[in-house]
């Protein structure tokens, strides 16, 4: 069963999302970039709220936008994992030197951190044999998620469905967890969920259309309810609010 990821700005928009019910909160400002990253103290204090919540979401954290430097990007993915997150997230794009950032991140998946690859859609050539899937998975990543840095267009403007369904088949093989995001709608939600994914992840559906607009509630049910009609599953209960600080 394919579950959905939601991205939130910040704190104040956790209470706004929590009724949807998302299997997974993914704790990134969208007016940073890309991968905009949270302040590493309101990620902390996140999950210390959220663990006291029965039937809570995952949380992810992106580590920000940076080039692919293992001085840039270990650091970084080291400085959010402390902050007991569950998954954290790492974009990868082809220039510079994404193996070398992927190869230094591995002791960091051995001490038992969640990594997840956020493979940028519209940088990397369209076919999962390009990506560099067979080196995530040796470097003991959890997951792989195809995404796109640009927002102007969607995931399915840059890759086929049967391409998507090529990489979510290459990375399960693999053993990766996989996700698939990029300025997705609800029109999308079908044809995506038929290619099994782990998740679909969205923003900008969530907002209205807009990503950097907050969380719409209205917009979020109309996600929550059309990920529910695709995979037929009973609706998650609704959580509990953490308290707001
Ligand atoms: O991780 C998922 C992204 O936040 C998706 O954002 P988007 O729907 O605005 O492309």
């Amino acid at each position: 069963m394919t579950g959905w990821l939601a991205s939130v700005a910040d704190r104040a928009e956790i209470p706004l999302i929590l009724p949807a019910g998302p299997d997974i909160l993914d704790l990134k400002d969208p007016a940073a970039g890309a991968l905009g990253a949270w302040a590493v103290d309101d990620i902390a204090a996140t999950v210390r709220e959220l663990a006291a919540l029965p039937d809570r979401p995952r949380l992810s954290a992106t580590i920000g936008d940076h080039p692919m430097r293992p001085d840039a990007v270990e650091p970084a993915a080291r400085w959010i994992a402390a902050t007991g997150v569950d998954f954290v997230k790492i974009g990868f794009a082809p220039d510079g030197a994404p193996d070398r950032c992927i190869d230094a991140l591995a002791p960091l998946a051995a001490d038992g951190v969640q990594l997840v690859a956020v493979l940028f859609a519209d940088l990397w050539p369209p076919d999962p044999g390009c990506l560099p899937i067979d080196r995530l998975a040796s470097a003991g990543f959890r997951g792989a998620m195809l995404d796109t840095a640009g927002k102007r267009h969607g995931l399915r403007h840059h890759w086929h469905d049967a391409q998507l369904s090529s990489f979510v088949c290459c990375a399960r093989a693999h053993g990766l967890l996989t996700g698939l995001a990029g300025s997705l709608r609800a029109a999308d939600i079908p044809a995506l969920s038929a290619l099994s994914p782990d998740y679909l992840g969205f923003r900008g559906a969530l907002c209205g259309g807009e990503r950097t607009a907050g969380i719409d509630p209205q917009a979020a049910a109309r996600i929550a309810a059309a990920m529910t009609g695709s995979s037929g599953a009973t609706p998650p209960p609704r959580p509990s609010q953490p308290s707001r600080s």
